[in-house]
């Protein structure tokens, strides 16, 4: 049965506002598909659990900061095992694949797939393309949380939905995990869409993987914390350089396309950082209120000190005083030039021009060596729990769905809902306000430009809060941000 039309959203309403965005499931388009008993009911582990199965009408707010009249809002299907499956296990054959950048914990959550597929509901497993594939078992994937990168081999472009479905077809796979950024759930939205319109029994799960944190509706994204915490290390070293010698300087550059939630966080964490910049707060170099004069004043006042700046920091800038090119990387993302290198020679210029004051400046580019590590203890446990939770959803039957960590609860949420924008620092929040009082930097914004970022994060509902004070200074809003915790 072939089936035209695009999978519309699943919105179920109850009392007080209450809306479920629930997820796509396989007997929405195949009808009579025979339920097995849930085989962990009779696995020693689970069976002493009380209440182990989810109850069917489970869900997770997204917002957990309400006042007394707000509606209950918008929640998600809690994920975790379910008493029916919709696969017997010897008729699973899975496969995993890793697309995008790498990120710590990326081993650990193909390992978990495979050993939760296994020692759960003892399924099989098998990749894509014929001659790309890697037979996985427990006893292969056993150690491979310990090491970084991802066992599979991952790269950017060359998504070519219709043959990947057929390759899905012919390979007769049935449960399709797809770990990977914005752009690999777009990519895992189109191969829903293709096997739905195909009317294929295949689950397709995505798992969300991003270094820069910059998915939207979950509290974070695994190998955060890891990132977080191996930067620490380089702004550390920078600071033991910037300390050392006189008017020292220690830039460090960190990544964060689009979101500067790493840096955000390791400033925050480090205590050494004097000045974060990040891609969502615009900064000047020149004049009143700008960086130079900040630096002048940091190392009068304590004779080092230390920059953090995110990659995508100051795009604009770069751009204007030299040329800059639209080249792509096969993805479709826009190259960057290097921010880090650019305002390192901009603050040497800078410094040139006042012989009074010799400055020593030592750049570290740490980007790639933090994102090759293996994933910390508490990013092991969230990746499991993250692939675990993907594995029951599949064997439950649903489908077109990411796994994600909502208000510190695991659930699944609709493709769409993941990809239709992007997690980002809102600088009229609280965090960045904290951040502005643990560095003293400036913000390097007008008055305008505080009502404008105002603006664009207008209060939508009654949790968010007024952004700017009666003096037009950035005062902290009570509201979360869109991904709440963190
Ligand atoms: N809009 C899209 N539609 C389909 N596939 C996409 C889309 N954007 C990216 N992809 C594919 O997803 C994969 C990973 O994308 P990329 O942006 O490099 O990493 P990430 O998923 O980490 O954001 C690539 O194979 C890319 O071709
Ligand atoms: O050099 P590469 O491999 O393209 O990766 C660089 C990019 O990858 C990132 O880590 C993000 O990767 P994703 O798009 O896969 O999430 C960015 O911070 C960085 O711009
Ligand atoms: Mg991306």
């Amino acid at each position: 049965m072939e089936i035209e039309e695009e999978y519309p959203a699943k919105l179920l309403q109850g009392d007080n506002g209450y809306v479920l965005e629930d997820v796509p499931h396989l007997s929405d388009y195949i009808k009579d598909l025979p339920t097995y008993s849930n085989p962990l009911q009779n696995n020693p582990a689970y069976s002493v659990v009380k209440q182990y199965f989810v109850d069917y009408d489970d869900s997770v707010p997204q917002k957990i900061v309400v006042h007394k009249t707000s509606p209950r809002g918008t929640h998600f299907r809690r994920a975790g095992p379910r008493q029916k499956v919709y696969f017997d296990s010897d008729e699973v054959r899975a496969c995993i694949v890793t697309c995008g950048g790498l990120c710590p914990g990326l081993n650990t959550v193909i390992r978990e797939i495979v050993c939760g597929l296994s020692h759960m509901y003892g399924g099989g497993y098998r990749g894509f393309y014929a001659r790309n594939t890697i037979p996985l078992t427990p006893k292969s994937v056993n150690d491979i949380h310990k090491r970084g990168g991802t066992i599979l081999g991952t790269s950017r472009g060359g998504h070519d939905t219709k043959k990947i479905v057929d390759n899905i077809q012919d390979r007769e796979i049935n449960q399709v995990y797809i770990i990977g950024g914005d752009g690999t759930q777009m990519g895992a939205s189109l191969i829903f869409e293709e096997v739905r319109r195909r009317g294929l029994k295949v689950a397709v799960v995505g798992i969300p993987k991003t270094i820069d944190n910059d998915i939207v509706v979950i509290d974070k994204s695994f190998g955060f914390d890891t990132a977080v915490e191996e930067a620490q290390r380089a702004i550390g070293a920078a600071h033991v350089e910037a300390e050392s010698s006189e008017n020292g300087i220690g830039v460090v550059k960190l990544m964060g396309r689009y979101s500067g939630f790493i840096a955000m966080y390791a400033t925050l964490a480090s205590r050494d950082v004097d000045c974060c910049l990040i891609p969502e707060s615009p900064f000047y170099l020149e004049g009143a209120g700008g960086l130079f004069e900040f630096i002048e004043k940091r190392l009068k006042e304590n004779g080092h000190m230390v920059l953090v700046v995110a990659e995508g920091a100051g795009q604009e800038l770069i751009a204007e005083s030299m040329r800059s090119t639209d080249l792509q990387d096969p993805s479709g993302n826009k190259l960057l030039l290097d921010v880090g290198l650019w305002l390192s020679q901009k603050i040497k210029e800078h410094f040139t021009k006042k012989p009074q004051m010799v400055i020593n400046l030592k750049y570290i580019d740490p980007t790639y060596m933090i994102r090759a590590i293996p994933s910390n203890a508490s990013d092991n446990v969230y990746c499991t729990l993250l692939a675990q939770s993907a594995v029951h959803g599949a064997m439950a039957g649903y489908t077109g769905f990411t796994s994600g960590l909502v208000n510190g609860r695991q659930t699944y949420i609709p493709f769409y809902r993941v990809t239709e924008s992007r997690n980002k620092v809102v600088i009229t929040d609280r965090m960045w306000a904290r951040l502005l009082s643990s560095t003293n930097q400036p913000s390097f914004l007008s008055h305008e430009d505080i009502e404008e970022a105002a603006r664009e994060e207008a209060p939508s509902t009654p949790q968010q809060d007024s952004a700017i004070g009666p003096d037009g200074n950035l005062v902290p809003s009570a509201h979360q941000s869109e991904n709440g915790n963190i």
